[in-house]
């Protein structure tokens, strides 16, 4: 049976396209289905990737703070926001956020007003709302996963604020690729003794016993109600990471 290559695809028999990829090129008639195809989106990926990574390559040492978008500037986690951002910025952190609403708002909001980077990886949602004003640098993506690897990327350590399912994801990303060692281990902190409480429980009551977990995940995790512990533990685990690298 006759083969047609497509670059590293072997096609055969009814799978062999009656058209040449250049006369679908060349052709400016006919349907724009091919702009939605797999492979195009590839490019796409890629294109987002490279922006991506352009837009953060001359970023200093950073952290990412995860949290919820729907807690309001009235909210008492607002200011705790605030304050991490500020606090971060001190402690010579420029702070990534999902640049949104809420307590994302609240982090770039603290790191603006002491005079810090403020980066906010937007996402293209549904019901998106723009990345919040105190973002000075922002990058929109199309793609969650993409946008996951520059929260990665570029940080010493994560902060995470209460938060909902986003949040949870965000978190729980962290935490496998700490435990799986695809991260040098950064520290994972957790801002909100009380909100966290009963996940932190469920963890060492539930997912410990039943053997999905081992004991020392759940000390993967650090809990505190205090901003400034939260920015001194990162700060103390980025030190120790570069006594322990060679000059
Ligand atoms: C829900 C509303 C706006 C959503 N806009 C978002 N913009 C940027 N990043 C977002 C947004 N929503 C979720 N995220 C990401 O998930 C985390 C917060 O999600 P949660 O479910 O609210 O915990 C956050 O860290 C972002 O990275 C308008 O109310």
């Amino acid at each position: 049976m006759n083969a047609y290559h497509r670059g590293p695809v072997t096609l055969r028999g009814a799978h062999v396209p009656s058209t040449t990829t250049d006369q679908r090129l060349l052709d400016n008639t006919g349907p724009n289905d091919w702009l939605h195809t797999d492979p195009w989106r590839v490019l796409r990926i890629q294109a987002e990737f490279v922006e991506g990574f352009g837009a953060l390559a001359e970023l200093g040492p950073a952290v990412s703070v995860f949290g919820s978008a729907r807690l309001a500037p009235r909210h008492p986690m607002y200011a705790l926001g605030e304050e991490v951002g500020e606090r971060l910025v001190e402690a010579g952190y420029a702070v990534i956020t999902g640049g949104g609403p809420g307590t994302m708002e609240a982090v770039n909001k603290g790191a603006d007003r002491k005079g810090g980077t403020s980066i906010g990886l937007g996402i293209e949602l549904p019901f998106e709302q723009g990345l919040n004003p105190y973002v000075h640098i922002g990058v929109n993506f199309r793609y969650f996963f993409i946008r996951k690897t520059m929260f990665v990327k570029h940080a010493e350590g994560f902060i995470v604020l209460p938060g909902g399912f986003g949040t949870f994801d965000e978190l729980f990303e962290a935490l496998t690729l700490v435990q799986t060692k695809k991260v040098t281990s950064f520290p994972v902190v957790l801002i909100g003794t009380e909100y966290w409480q009963g996940l932190l429980d469920w963890l060492r009551d539930v997912a410990v016993p039943a053997g999905t977990i081992g004991a020392a995940d759940v000390d993967l995790i650090h809990v505190t109600d205090d901003p400034a512990e939260a920015v001194r533990i990162i700060r103390t685990a980025d030190d120790e990471r570069h006594a322990r690298r060679p000059e």
